[in-house]
This record gives structure tokens, sequence and C-alpha cells, in this order.
């Protein structure tokens, strides 16, 4: 445990080392070397004109003169273009480029020079802070495997990761990072997925696992046949979420950019006046130096970061910030059964064969369709025939499945299905009565070309464990005023209906079709008598959930491991399988939301307040430079306290 920890925190380190990037470090170094130079000059102009004769006045005013020019040019600039671009960001470096002009105009050159170092200073320090919390992120991007070592005739042979291909087989060495998604063909291991999942357990890992991209090897070499690999990775698609979410903005935040581009005119116009009633410049420039509006701005982006930060550390992927705030406001939660509430590893448990067909000419039928499908039963199906006949080929066929319904394989003259009851009769297969089963049936059928004749082959059943955390996660999720829990399942009521009740769910919505789902999910935002649409929130894993999830305010996918389809529809992406990351996910929402309005009120309080304060003269423009920073610092501090979510 502790070699782990260590191992925790020696990653930890390394990832904040590589938070600071060539470019950051090189603008740092210019900004911190200009500020001595400036400093040194000033020194120099100080003495001259002090300690030197008279002539010299002048020359050590020159002297002062260029160090304020070489601090405040980079801001000037970066101001002005500001201008041109209307980056909302720039507005505090216009304010104190103004006030560093004004301040030289006015003759006084140590304000000109103090005020945009002790600026930079601050920025600098803030920028630490939150890169550290940015830092987590871009662990990440520290995952991706560097090389990975494929298997060729000629022996092993070190790759570009990137240039795999499905069915190469890579060999994996302990420590080493794992270059692509794909399943284990040889040997054994333990596996540390937690940056993936979030959960700190290495699982173990063997033949026939499916083991993803970014997850670390810990103790034993084993070989890969590579699934995926390079971008269309879970870490790939992980990667490129992220980035997108990063760059994706709040409501609140959006809000504020349509008047901020106000307010600069609105502290000159203020500036001035102060100017023209008191005739004293140094009360102007200090205006310009209070009215820095950063943690105004830093207000949203500071706490979304963070937010971000301790999701991806929790295993949660959001898509979108802006889902942040509708998870803080969900109402309903309708939840999927197999896969969601359930752990959806079913069991071939039984076979019912009807008339005189043996349970093998069952299983050949079953396993013709459900080689090709992912969908859970279909998993099952072929888990069982391999676990009795390792070695057993997959028949070649056509094969067509219909999301929430059935596969159905097309081999030679012979048409297999394997699907729920209500298809098949579609089908045109007459269906015997159901067998009394408290676990998932399937049913199989045959229908030969040539002689059009149809018969039903029997019905399969399955059993499936629900989640012991399931239980937890709906209490929490009462405990967060969440006033309605609905169980959606395209499953028979009888298998979903004791379910729901041990759950103590509030209904249990059975035998629906995928578009059903949708509907049952419009039904509950719509279902309150009051005119507002009621906030639903809808968890699911499957194919079949992809267009409730769409429907739903916000949509969580289950698992990496689920089906690509629900996690792209999804806006969330719970990547392990606790299921109390939903409930924890909420809480975290509010808290963000919260330290958002705080920030938001400091952020505007604080620059208002010292605006008065320098309008009466009491806070100098030096000691601003120094004073704005406590709302900022307030903010980022702020915003960092979500960091420590547990
Ligand atoms: N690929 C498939 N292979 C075999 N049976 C399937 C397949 N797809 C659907 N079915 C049948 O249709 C039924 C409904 O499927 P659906 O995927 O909508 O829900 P589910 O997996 O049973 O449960 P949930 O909706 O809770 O995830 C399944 O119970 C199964 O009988
Ligand atoms: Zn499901």
């Amino acid at each position: 445990m502790s070699s782990l920890a260590m191992t925790a925190s020696a990653q930890l380190e390394r990832r904040l080392d590589s938070v600071l990037t060539g470019t950051e470090r090189r603008r740092i170094a210019v900004q911190l070397g200009s500020a001595m130079i400036a400093g040194g000059l000033l020194i120099v102009g100080l003495s001259q004109i002090w300690l030197g004769p008279p002539e010299q006045r002048s020359v050590g005013e020159l002297t002062m003169g260029l160090a304020a020019l070489i601090v405040a040019l980079p801001i000037i600039v970066d101001g002005a273009r500001g201008l041109w671009t209307s980056d909302p960001n720039s507005q505090s470096n216009q304010l104190v480029a103004l006030a560093a002009l004004a301040a030289m105009a006015s003759g006084d050159f140590i304000t000109a020079t103090l005020v945009p170092v002790i600026v930079h200073l601050g920025h600098f320090l803030e920028e630490r802070s939150l890169l550290g919390a940015q830092a987590a992120i871009e662990g990440l991007e520290r995952l991706t495997a560097r090389r990975a070592m494929l298997l060729t005739d000629d022996g092993e042979v070190a790759v570009d990761p990137d240039s795999l291909r499905g069915g190469d087989i890579v060999v994996v060495r302990p420590g080493d990072v794992l270059p692509a998604d794909g399943e284990v063909v040889l040997g054994e291991s333990t596996i540390d997925q937690s940056m993936m999942t979030g959960e700190s357990i290495p699982v173990d890992a063997s033949e026939g696992c499916l083991v993803f991209a970014g997850c670390v090897n810990l103790t034993g070499m084993i070989r890969i046949r590579v699934d995926k690999a390079g971008e269309r990775t879970t870490l790939g698609r992980l990667r490129e979420m992220l980035a997108a979410a990063e760059q994706s903005k709040t409501p609140v935040a959006k809000a504020i950019e349509r008047y901020v581009g106000y307010y600069v005119p609105l502290v000159l116009i203020i500036a001035a006046a102060v100017l023209f009633l008191t005739r004293d410049p140094s009360r102007a420039i200090a205006i310009l130096v209070v009215a820095c509006p950063v943690g105004f701005l830093l207000a949203g982006p500071s706490a979304m970061i963070a937010c971000l930060a301790v999701a991806s550390r929790l295993g949660v992927l959001i898509k979108n910030s802006k889902f942040v705030e509708v998870l803080a406001d969900v109402e309903v939660a309708v939840l999927d059964k197999t896969g969601t509430v359930t752990y959806g590893k079913l069991e071939l448990i039984g076979a019912e064969p009807c008339g005189e067909h043996s349970v093998a000419v069952l299983h050949d039928s079953a396993f013709a369709c459900a080689h090709g499908s992912l969908h859970p039963v279909s998993r099952a199906v072929v888990a069982a025939v391999h676990a009795s006949d390792p070695t057993r080929e997959r028949p070649l066929g056509e094969i067509h499945e219909t999301a929430g319904k059935g596969v159905r394989a097309t081999i030679g003259e012979l048409v297999h299905y394997l699907g729920r009851a209500d298809w098949l009769t579609q089908q045109g297969f007459a269906m015997p009565e159901e067998p009394a089963h408290e676990g998932p049936v399937v049913w199989v059928a045959r229908a030969d070309s040539r002689t059009d004749a149809r018969e039903v082959l029997g019905c399969l059943l399955f059993a499936d464990r629900p989640r012991e955390d399931a239980h937890h996660a709906i209490e929490e999720l009462r405990e967060l005023d969440i006033e309605r829990v609905v169980l959606l399942t395209g499953d028979r009521r009888r298998v979903a209906e004791p379910i729901g009740q041990h759950l103590g769910v509030d209904e249990v919505i059975a035998d629906v079709l995928p578009e059903e789902k949708l509907e049952a999910v419009r039904h509950e935002r719509h279902a309150a008598a009051t005119q507002e649409p009621m906030s639903v929130l809808v968890v699911g894993d499957g194919v079949n959930d992809s267009p409730a999830l769409t429907e739903g305010d916000v949509g969580v996918a289950m698992g990496a491991m689920g089906s690509d389809i629900a996690m792209q529809s999804a806006d969330i992406v719970l990547m392990g399988a606790d299921l109390r990351r939903l409930p924890a996910m909420i809480r975290l929402s509010r808290l963000t939301r919260r330290a958002i309005h705080q920030n938001l009120a400091v952020g505007i309080v604080v620059p208002l307040g010292m605006i008065l304060l320098a309008s009466a003269g009491i806070v100098t423009p030096l000691a601003g430079a120094v004073l704005h920073h406590v709302g900022e610092s307030f903010v980022l501090f702020n915003s960092a306290r979500l960091l420590r979510f547990r």
C-alpha cells in the first residue's frame, strides 16, 4: 500500500513539473528578468536623484522612466492587442497599462514601475495555484504510452502506439503503460486502472480480459491483441472530451462576457470624473489599478477547472462544463436496469428446449447470433459457449441486430434468431408459454428459407446480480432531495419489479423498447402539474439507452466498458462501475455552483469597494496594486477548496 502511495505521489510530482511547459517557463523567466532589471534601474535612478549632483536629476528620471517602460511595455502591448481582439482576459492589462501610462505622465515613475511588477508577480503566483488544479487534467496526457512493443515475425519491435492496428499483438511488461485497448491473449497480471476508473484497487487480468490504454501493468508480462489504438481508444476519446470541456463555457460565464465590454469604459469614466473633481492624478491612477476585474473573470473558470479535476480523479468524465450547472438542479433520476443497477454481467444458468430439440442445438443457434453483438445477453451466451468449448469457431454469416429486440444471423439457408418474445412473435413465430424464471429470459428460434419452416428452439435463462452499491446510491440521491427515482428497462416486469422494490424506487417501467425509453423520459420531464418542466437525469449503459440519454436534461453513461454509442450520447461518463459516484457528482456540482456564486460576489464587491476607497484617496496606487489581489486570491482559494472534495 505505502509503495503504491509513493508511486502515486511521485507520479503527481512529475505531472506538476510537466505542467509548466517550455513556453510558459520562458514567459515567466522573461517577466521575472525584466522585473529585476527594472528594479535595478529604479534603484540606480533613485540614487542618482538623491545622492548625485543636481545636474544628474534628469538623468535619474530618465533611468526610472526606462525602468517603468521595461515592465509596462508588455502589458501595454497586450492591452492594445486585447482592444483589437476584444479578449476579456486582457481587460486587467488594459487597466494596468493605463494606470502605468498615467503614472508616467504625471512623473510618478516609482508607481509606474512597481504597479506592473506587483501585478505580474501576483498573477504569476495565481497561475501557479491554478495550474496545480489543471495538472490533474493534464495528467491524462502523460498516461499515453510513448512506445508499444509490437510482436512481429522477427520478434519484438518498438513502434509508435498510434501506428498500431486492430489485431496486432503487443507485449506489455510490468511497469509499462498499456499502449492500446484490447484483449489479453497470453499471461496474467494485475493492472492499475485508477486513472481510468478512479478505483484504487488494481484488478487482475488474465487471458480473455479486456484492458484499456493508459492503465498501468503492474505485476506480470502479458500479450494483448489490439482492438483500438490511438485516438480511438477510450483514453483517446477521454482526452478529446476533456479538451472540449475545458473550452466550453458555463451559462454564467457567457452572460458575464456579454457585459464585460462595458467595464473598461465605465472605469475610465469614473477615473476621469474623479480626476476632474479632485484634481488628484494619483487617485485616478489608483482607481485604474484596483479596478482590475481578474477575480471576476476567474470566478467561473477557476471553479470549473477544480471541479473537472476532481471529477476526473473520481473517474467521472464531464463532456461539457455546462452540465455541472444542470446536474446541480436535477429533480428526477431515471435509471436503466441491466448494466446500471445490476452488474450487467449476465450468467447463462439454464436452457429450456422446446419439443425434441437438444440444448446443443439451442446453444449453436444462440451462438451464431450472439458472437456478433455486445449486448449483455449475447456476451453471456458467448462466454458460456467458450467456457465449455474454448476453441469454438465463430460461424461466418450475416448478422443484424435490432436494438432492444434481438439479433438475427443468416447462415446459408438458415436464419437464426436470439431475442425477446414479442419481437419473435412479430417475426412470425408461434411463441410458447413463458417459463417461470426470476431473471432475464431470451428466446432462440430458427427459420429455414427453403421450406419456410419456422420453429422456436427454446429459451435461455440468465441470472444477473444487482450492484451492492445501487441501494446506497439511491438512498444518497434521496438525501440530496431528488424527488423521483424511476427504473426503466427493456427487460420483463417480472424481473424488474423485485429489483425495483429492493432498491426502493418510485416506479418501475418495464418491457419498453428504445423509443419508448425516450418517450418515458420525455413524459417524466413534463409530468409535473406545474408549468416548469422537471429536470431529468438519465443513466444507462446500452445501445438501447442512447435515445433516452440524449432526451434527458443530463445523460450519464455507465462505464468505459459500456457501449460506445451510449458513451457518445451521454453528457457525463462514469468510468468506473461505482454508482455512488452519481450522488457524489451532484454534490460536487452543487458545491461548484455555490463557489462560483461566492466568487462572483467577491469578484464584484472587492473592486467596487476599492474603487470607492481609491476615489476617496484612502487607497494609494501602490496599496491598490497589492490590495487588488485580495479579491483574486479569495476567488482562487475558494475554487481550490473544491479540490479537497472526497
Ligand atoms: N443483442 C441481443 N441479444 C440477445 N437478446 C437481445 C439483444 N438485444 C435485445 N435483446 C432482448 O431484448 C430485451 C430488451 O433488451 P434491452 O437492451 O432493451 O434491455 P435489457 O438489456 O434487457 O435491460 P435494460 O434496458 O435494463 O438495460 C432483452 O432482455 C433481450 O431479451
Ligand atoms: Zn442496460
